[in-house]
């Protein structure tokens, strides 16, 4: 099962492996017409009705497929407004191949009464009218040429989803097409089998790859669409360099403040870093039980997404003051570096990413292995036990929930420098702000991988982490050589 947004996602990840959506409507589109041979003898009348996005390209394809049948291919609306230029080109060469195309601008003629093109005498009507781009109830001329739809005999197959299905609710609008079969591609999607329709999956030659491994497309997904939201980062101590680099990347990847609560002895060193970070110093040299519930408080008043651990070393009290806001704190969060150990010793209610390196993930529990990709099994295990998305760091990353996993490949040999650990969790925590945390641990370990790519073009192995702040909205948002 995969929903529509995820799908797209998959697919630009497809794209960027080299297998362009192009190609992915061919077979969409052939798969469809090998629904229609089974259903009906060649000769017989077939009228598909597209719409001007890509479903109605699937369609498009499947009229050259299907040159034994009587097949006329109407297109809502005009040919200068097809949204895309993969189906504006298919529909180009069944125009220039002299196929049967018809543009309807009228939808008073599409209406079940007008019968202006003949869709009660079609045997098979083919509904490319909407596919997963949709969103609400159907628009006109949609509206009225799905009533004509349901309203004719023929038998409807519809392309991917029935006009009017979301794809990633299972939600149907109420004007929407009713079908008899679905032709889905790639996986079935939420709720698409509890439609009374006879639902195939068509395999369309997706790479197993564009699922596994995090590409442009996971960015897509966790993309934040507006500056807003907080991220807390709980760090520092005997380190100060950390919950600065934490604090900025989080800025970097898109949230509107970064706050660092941090001992006063150090609080003017980190801001001394940073004029963009609000620091808010407690009164200690490091973190302890006593301010434990005062940053709850304080992260929970704002809804911050925090990040706990950079920086704050592995002091008895430090390590039991975590272990305090762990067990009442029950937002989001990132935990990294020292705060991690404790992580497995908790009750906790909080949404949590955990993002080890090989070391920390060893000493949590997890598998002690020199590649994480070949543990990715076994790493997936530990995070279901530990009830928390993993996020493991090395040359591969391992990202998981304990169900789904997915490996990020992204990076050069110059990231091993330090640093780019905190950069990962200030990613992360920005992204948790609109992503699920899967999600996010995706997008922001590809992320921080391009941005390091980026700048290894020109600093090969001397790549540092407080360069690479740079390069994150490039990586996040798209740069010109991207
Ligand atoms: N993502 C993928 O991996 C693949 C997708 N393919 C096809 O592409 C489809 C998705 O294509 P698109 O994203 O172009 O979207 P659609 O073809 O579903 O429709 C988008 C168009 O519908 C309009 N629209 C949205 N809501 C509407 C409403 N309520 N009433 C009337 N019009 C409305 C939009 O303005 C837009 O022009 C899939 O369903 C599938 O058929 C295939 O080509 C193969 C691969
Ligand atoms: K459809």
């Amino acid at each position: 099962m995969i929903t529509g947004e995820r799908m797209a996602a998959v697919d630009a990840n497809a794209a960027a492996l080299g297998v362009p959506q192009k190609q992915l409507m061919e077979s969409s589109g052939h798969a469809v017409a090998r629904a229609i041979r089974e259903v009906a003898d060649p000769g017989a009348r077939v009228v598909i009705v597209a719409g001007r996005g890509n479903n109605g390209g699937d369609a498009f394809v499947a009229a050259r497929f299907l040159d034994a049948y009587d097949v006329t291919t109407l297109l809502l609306g005009r040919a200068e407004l097809i949204g895309t230029d993969i189906a504006r080109e298919n529909w180009d060469a069944l125009e220039q191949a002299d196929y049967d195309t018809r543009e309807v601008t009228d939808s008073s003629a599409l209406a079940a009464d007008s019968n202006a093109f003949d869709l009660d005498e079609a045997d098979v009507i083919v509904d490319a009218m909407l596919g997963t781009g949709i969103s609400g109830d159907l628009r006109e001329p949609a509206a009225t040429a799905a009533a004509a739809i349901n309203a004719a005999d023929a038998h409807v197959l519809a392309v991917d989803v029935p006009s009017g299905f979301d794809a990633d609710g299972g939600d149907h609008a109420a004007n929407g097409v009713t079908a008899d079969r679905v032709v889905t591609f790639h996986d079935t999607k939420p709720e698409l089998d509890d439609l009374d329709a006879e639902v195939t999956v068509a395999d369309i030659g997706i790479p197993a790859a564009a699922e596994r491994f995090a590409g442009p497309g996971d960015v897509s997904l966790a993309r934040p669409s507006s500056r807003d939201g907080r991220v807390f980062v709980i760090g520092g101590g005997p380190y100060t360099g950390a919950p600065a680099l934490a604090a900025q990347a989080a800025l970097r990847a898109g949230v509107e403040l970064s706050f660092v609560a941090a001992p006063d002895s150090v609080a003017g060193e980190i801001q001394g870093y940073a004029e963009d970070l609000i620091v808010q110093p407690y009164g200690s040299d490091r973190l302890s039980p006593d301010q434990a519930d005062d940053l709850v408080a304080t992260a929970e008043r704002h809804d911050d997404i925090v990040v706990l651990g950079p920086g704050l070393g592995t002091a008895d009290q430090t390590l039991e003051a975590t272990r305090q806001f762990l067990e009442s704190y029950t937002g989001p969060a990132v935990v990294d570096a020292d705060a991690l150990s404790v992580v497995p010793e908790v009750e906790t209610e909080a949404t949590l990413v955990c993002t080890p390196n090989r070391r920390e993930l060893a000493r949590m529990g997890g598998p002690d292995t020199d590649s994480l990709r070949e543990a990715a099994d076994e790493i997936e295990a530990f995070a279901a036990e530990l009830g928390h998305v993993v996020l493991a760091k090395g040359v591969d990353d391992v990202m998981t929930d304990g169900e789904r996993t997915r490996i990020c490949r992204a990076g050069t040999p110059g990231m091993k420098v330090g640093g780019t650990g905190d950069l990962l969790a200030g990613i992360v925590a920005a992204l948790l702000e609109e992503a699920d945390p899967l999600e996010a641990a995706t997008a922001g370990a590809y992320v921080n991988g391009v941005a390091g790519e980026r700048l290894a073009e020109t600093d090969a192995l001397g790549v540092l982490a407080s360069e690479m702040l740079d390069e994150i909205p490039a990586a996040l948002w798209g740069g010109d050589d991207e």
